[in-house]
């Protein structure tokens, strides 16, 4: 049996072992989220001509007395020049192009507007309520970097510009495959001694709250693997990686090992220092990296965040570091390992800074932990029992529900 060996290392190796996806197109209402493939440039300033910012009075000859002559609403057209001049207002609104000869514009509400169609405004600063030209972004500006994950904000900006397909990195397509001996699909009902998957879905979701898709769920149960082969190596073959998860340990020769000399796979590592998950391994399956996850759900669970999505977030050409923050326990937890602890958590923002709570039920055979999960405590081997208040070492999960890592109060 290998040595196990640390997380970091287990994670360095994985590293080295991941290709970047190509790339596709995609309309930029499909791209929230997704890692963009090329740098984005402004095409034009913006705005793209002087506007007004308020709806009001463009004016123009400020020196002027008494009231400016309000004249008829003007064309933008090119072919028809209009320009506005000394001692006349002309009506603008927010965003609106202004006329050359433009000097100020002023609220309408600052000011009255006489019957002779004579506007008197109480106040003018020269230059005041103009938004110019280029204000925002100059034309040739950088928009978005290469292997930058879209967010809502960068996906209107690029609709600013008439930017309607972005190219960005495709979803790595990744297999599943559920390993673990007395395992049967999560939709099926289990005979005595016979156990759910409920480790592929939880994995097919996480996959693709990474961005990526699954090209299947594959349980190999009672299954034998030469059996099963030619279908699996079929969708080998359309899918960047794989995840298995059970049949990691089993004394000598585990079941997943035993799947790893069927498929003729190269074994990275086998076995990491922490808990839970212990058994964790990798390999290469024809050069396309598989993380082997135990079967136990928490195990599964604590591993992908460590070890599986790292790999999904490389692929993709983001960081595989995940965000760390110190948390005031409000928990206490008498820690009996003397291995590398992962507990899973549920951090909140409030008045004070993060807390953390520890979850019930840290057996990596419960599932109890998964409610309000959206964060891990890395507790080093040596660390001692965790008394309530304690500045804690925590690990951000991303989480599809936005702002849970906040408080909600009813
Ligand atoms: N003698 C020893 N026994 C065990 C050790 C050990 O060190 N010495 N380690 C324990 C730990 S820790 C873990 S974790 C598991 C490793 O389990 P495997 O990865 O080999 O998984 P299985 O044996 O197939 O199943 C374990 C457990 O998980 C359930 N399971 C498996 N697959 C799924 C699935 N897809 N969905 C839901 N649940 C699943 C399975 O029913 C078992 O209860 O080994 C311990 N034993
Ligand atoms: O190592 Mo097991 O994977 O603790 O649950």
């Amino acid at each position: 049996m290998m040595k196990k060996i640390t997380c970091e290392r287990a994670q360095e190796i994985l590293v080295r072992a991941v290709k970047q996806v190509s790339c596709e197109e995609v309309p930029i209402l499909d791209a929230l989220g997704r890692i963009t493939a090329e740098d984005l440039y402004a095409l034009h300033d913006l705005p793209i001509a002087r506007q007004a910012a308020f709806d009001g009075f463009a004016l123009c000859g400020l020196d002027h007395k008494g009231g400016f002559q309000v004249v008829e609403p003007y064309s933008c057209d090119p072919d028809k020049p209009f320009i506005l001049q000394a001692g006349e207002a002309v009506h603008v609104g927010t965003g609106g192009l202004l006329p050359q000869g433009t000097e100020a514009v002023v609220q309408w509400e600052h000011g009255t507007l006489l019957e002779n169609k004579s506007f008197i405004p109480t106040e003018v600063i020269p230059g005041s309520n103009i938004k110019k030209g280029g204000e925002d972004f100059k034309s040739g500006d950088l928009l978005v970097p290469r292997g930058t994950c879209l967010a809502a904000g960068l996906v209107g900006l690029l609709a600013a510009f008439g930017i309607s397909k972005v190219s960005v990195l495709r979803r790595p397509k990744v297999l599943i495959i559920s390993i673990g001996s007395g395992i049967i699909p999560y939709d099926g009902v289990p005979k005595p001694g016979e156990t759910r998957d409920s480790n592929g879905p939880l994995l097919t979701s996480l996959v693709l709250r990474e961005r990526g898709q699954v090209t299947a769920l594959e349980v190999l149960g009672a299954k034998k693997i030469d059996e099963m082969r030619p279908t699996l190596e079929e969708i080998f073959h359309q899918s960047d990686l794989v995840f298995t998860t059970g049949g990691t340990f089993a004394g000598n020769r585990s079941e997943g090992q035993g799947f790893l000399e069927k498929i003729g796979a190269q074994e990275l590592f086998s076995g990491v220092q922490l808990k839970p998950g212990g058994h964790v391994g990798a390999a290469l399956w024809e050069g396309k990296p598989m993380v082997m996850l135990s079967g136990n759900p928490a195990a599964c669970l604590v591993c992908f965040e460590l070890f599986a999505c790292p790999v999904l977030r490389m692929m993709q050409g983001l960081s595989p570091v995940l965000p760390r923050i110190q948390g005031r326990s409000l928990s206490s937890f008498s820690k009996k390992s003397m291995a590398r602890s992962f507990l899973r958590a549920h951090v909140e923002w409030d008045q004070a800074g993060w807390t953390v709570e520890i979850l019930p039920g840290q057996k990596p055979s419960m599932m109890r932990s998964f409610l309000g999960c959206n964060a891990l405590i890395d507790l080093s081997p040596d660390h001692p029992p965790i008394q309530v208040g304690d500045m804690v070492p925590v690990i951000l999960l991303d989480s599809v529900f936005p702002g849970s890592h906040h408080r909600e109060r009813a």
